[in-house]
């Protein structure tokens, strides 16, 4: 391959008690590319997206992103890095239910010091790129789940991360809904230059990727950067 990958892990493993999560799993992302990954139930991909994005430490293995090594990195360096350079969306409950849905959106750049008038401005930015302005005022209990996504990608967005990390984003929605966040996410990914990691086991929803990588028993089978 051509250019350098961005973030790059070389021979998980992570095992939680006697369960084997991953085993010797390996994986390359460029910038700006958007990579589907796939597999059956319990395979592992939830821990290796886990790992990648630096909430999970794995047992044994190394990974790289932008030239720093994630693994040995404190904990309090892997936060700051996953506040500036990551995004993550989730399937349930991520929004935070007191605050209003901009001010979900704007939270990300508040926890970065930003101040809360220009902070929010570039939330309701996010939003209406998202189609979601009209839920500013509301709170994430008043909204559609669908809504409730699309709040959830702009926030994801706000900060111009890098790389968005992205777990069954569509799970809990219909089909018609989970097109239009797919939609939403890869076009803004694409606009922003912001790579995307996405765990799904819908074809439908990895058909939105560039390229797709199969998790099977925590090893992964990656055509392209195989050796
Ligand atoms: N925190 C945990 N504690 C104990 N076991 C865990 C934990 N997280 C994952 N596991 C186990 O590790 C294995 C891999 O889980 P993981 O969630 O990564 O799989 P997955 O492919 O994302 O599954 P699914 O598609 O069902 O979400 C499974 O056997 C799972 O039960």
């Amino acid at each position: 391959m051509s250019s350098t990958p961005l973030l790059t892990a070389t021979g998980l493993d992570k095992a939680y008690g006697a369960t084997t999560a991953l085993a010797r799993a390996s994986f390359a992302l460029r910038a700006g590319e958007v990579v589907a990954i796939m597999g059956p139930s319990g395979s592992g991909k939830s821990t290796l997206l886990h790992c990648l994005a630096g909430i999970v430490r794995p047992d044994a293995g190394t990974i790289t992103y932008d030239g720093r090594e994630l693994t040995t990195m404190s904990d309090t360096a892997r936060s700051a890095l996953r506040r500036t350079d990551f995004g993550f969306v989730f399937q349930f409950g991520q929004l935070v239910p007191e605050l209003t849905c901009v001010e979900n959106v704007a939270l990300p750049l508040r926890l970065n010091g930003e101040k809360r008038k220009a902070a929010e401005a570039r939330a309701a930015e996010w939003m209406a790129r998202l189609e979601v302005d009209d839920t500013a005022h509301k709170r994430p209990g008043e909204i559609s789940g669908g809504q409730g996504q699309r709040v959830a990608v702009a926030r994801a967005l706000v900060t111009a991360p890098r790389v968005i990390f992205a777990d069954e984003p569509t799970g809990a929605l219909d089909s018609l809904n989970g097109e239009r966040v797919m939609q939403l996410l890869t076009d803004a990914s694409r606009d922003t230059g912001a790579a995307v990691v996405l765990v799904t086991h819908e074809a439908r929803v990895a058909a939105y990727s560039d390229r797709e990588i199969v998790v099977r028993d925590g090893a992964v089978r990656d055509a392209e950067w195989a050796a």
